[in-house]
């Protein structure tokens, strides 16, 4: 049991109506999850007002209820806390509750479209082997040193957020790396969290389902570096147009990093190959099994981070050429016969782009680029042609399939998607809504030398279809397609 004056700490309160002298048990946002002596609070989320469910909340025994709107009727046995922003309280208490954990840690938020959990999980994975006790949180996995806790969203929701953090205080974590996206900034998932530092990968189309306006999604990654302390600081790739953007008005101490721009960190690619890259860090030459322009971003983004928390250069450098990526970002495999399929995580158009480049930049002519894409349901639709248009672009050929539909039609979903495609490229294109399908077809169009890529699922172990997840995971299938033709 917690004391609510704790949990209370720093939250603004208008109207008090009963004891706050009293101990809770839990808090929880969802009634379905309330026990006796819990407290609950109403969030008026995306499809919901949790404010609907406060009569089950106290049904089910909650003694506090927070909420915007106070209700008609007024339980004896219950104190209400009327709040100005519910979501924002949310995460002030859940970082009390927990005793806040974030202070006690040097926690770094990684934020941007794309790269988040490649930079993340280099840096959780340099300062391990710099011998330092370490934490993730990321879309792949959560990591408590080499404790894995499965991942349900890139950033959790407040409560078992900060649960994380405090677990990775009692074992001893000096360090905790994590991505910060979009969704979890708008909705004070970090509210109430203290971070020494703040990166920006970069900015470009997603999730205008959420944000609606790209000026909305701009300012949502923005507000995070707005509320930086000043003893932190805000590291941001100056080589993307919203770089300097983001810096604009934070207290922390701004740094940049770039390829092409002036920029405290520099970095530069001087060789590309299939296994690698070549690059200079500061002047100074360093290996990278990564491979594409975007990871050389990526590893000045790390190297960065790791200079500006102190850490010896030439350690850094050392360790960072042994790393490899995250798990589903260009995961490549060969065939017995030559055929080399790539597996990557490129579920919006500049990561298509960036991947597809990537392969067109190293491939020797001959071979012919076959891409097989789809794209999420119930996520931002606009998307869908630019990522068909791109992947036509770049590829010989392509064959649009289903990635998650969740509850959309998939067949809608691919229609949306071949309105991308220019009508002269139509005869390189081809529909498959089954993407077990999809991925074979493609193995057995490709010729010896050829280059399959299977983008938007990476990692991911399922396929979502009609509220339905059943197993589905694009590595091992290409996999065993390959050990198929093989034979
Ligand atoms: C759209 C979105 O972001 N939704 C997130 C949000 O839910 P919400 O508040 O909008 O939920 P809602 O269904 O409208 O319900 C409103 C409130 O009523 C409550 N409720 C509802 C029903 C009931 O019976 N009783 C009850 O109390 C709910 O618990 C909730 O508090 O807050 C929840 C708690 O934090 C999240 O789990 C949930 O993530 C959903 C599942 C999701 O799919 N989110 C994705 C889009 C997401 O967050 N993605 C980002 C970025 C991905 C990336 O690019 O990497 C992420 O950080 O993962
Ligand atoms: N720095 C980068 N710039 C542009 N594209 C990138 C960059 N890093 C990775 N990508 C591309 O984006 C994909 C996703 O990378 P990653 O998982 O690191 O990003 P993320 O920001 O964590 O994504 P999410 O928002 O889903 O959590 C990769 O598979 C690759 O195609
Ligand atoms: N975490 C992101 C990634 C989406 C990956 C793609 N496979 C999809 O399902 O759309 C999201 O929820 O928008
Ligand atoms: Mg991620």
């Amino acid at each position: 049991m917690i004391s609510l004056v704790k949990i209370l700490h720093g939250v603004s309160i208008n109207e008090t109506i009963g004891t706050l002298d009293l101990s809770i048990r839990h808090l929880t946002f969802d009634s379905r999850l309330v026990e006796t002596d819990d407290l609950f609070i109403a969030i008026k989320g995306t499809f919901q007002d949790g404010h609907a469910f406060i009569d089950k909340a106290i049904a089910l025994e909650a003694r506090v209820i927070v909420c915007e709107q106070l209700p008609a009727v007024i339980n004896d046995h219950v104190t209400y806390l009327q709040v100005e922003d519910a979501s924002y309280t949310l995460g002030l208490m859940a970082a009390n509750f927990y005793d806040n954990p974030a202070a006690k840690l040097k926690l770094v938020g990684i934020t941007g479209t794309n790269g988040k959990t490649t930079v993340a999980t280099l840096l959780y994975k340099l300062f391990t082997e710099l011998g330092f006790h370490v934490g993730l949180l990321s879309t792949v996995q959560n990591k408590i040193n080499d404790q894995v806790i499965a991942s349900t969203h890139t950033t959790p929701d407040p409560i078992n957020l900060n649960k994380l953090l405090q677990q990775m205080v009692v074992e001893g974590c000096d360090y905790c790396f994590m991505e910060v996206s979009s969704h979890a900034i708008v909705q004070h998932r970090i509210a109430g969290l203290s971070f020494v530092g703040g990166v920006f990968t970069n900015l470009t189309h997603d999730h205008l389902d959420f944000h609606k306006t790209f000026d909305a999604y701009l300012k949502a990654k923005k507000a995070f570096f707005d509320g930086l302390g000043k003893s932190a600081f805000a590291l941001a790739n100056v080589d993307d147009k919203h770089g300097k953007v983001m810096l604009q008005n934070t207290l922390a101490y701004k740094k940049t990093y770039g390829l092409r721009n002036i920029a405290d960190y520099k970095g530069k690619i001087i060789e590309s190959h299939f296994n690698g890259m070549l690059m200079q860090l500061d002047g100074r030459e360093v290996w990278t099994r990564l491979i594409g322009t975007f990871n050389a971003y990526n590893i000045l983004a790390v190297y960065s981070v790791a200079i500006l928390l102190e850490q010896d250069s030439t350690r850094v450098l050392t360790i960072l050429s042994r790393l490899s990526g995250a798990e589903g970002r260009f995961d490549t495999q060969l065939s017995a016969s030559g055929i080399v399929g790539i597996v990557d995580y490129a579920h919006t158009p500049d990561a298509v782009k960036n991947v597809l480049e990537t392969i067109v930049g190293l491939r020797k002519n001959t071979e012919q680029i076959i891409t097989v894409i789809g794209c999420g349901g119930d996520r931002d639709k606009t998307k869908r042609p630019e990522m068909a248009k791109v992947a036509t672009k770049l590829s010989d050929k392509v064959i649009l399939t289903s990635d998650n539909p969740r509850s959309e039609d998939p067949k809608q979903i691919i229609e949306e998607m071949e309105q991308g495609v220019p009508k002269d490229s139509r005869k390189n294109v081809f529909a498959i809504t089954d993407r077990y399908e999809a991925i074979k077809a493609a193995v057995h169009l490709a010729q010896p030398a050829d280059i399959i890529l299977v983008a938007g699922k990476g990692h991911e172990k399922y396929q979502e279809i009609k509220g339905v997840k059943k197993v589905f995971d694009d590595k091992a299938i290409l996999r065993a397609l390959f050990a198929e033709i093989d034979n």
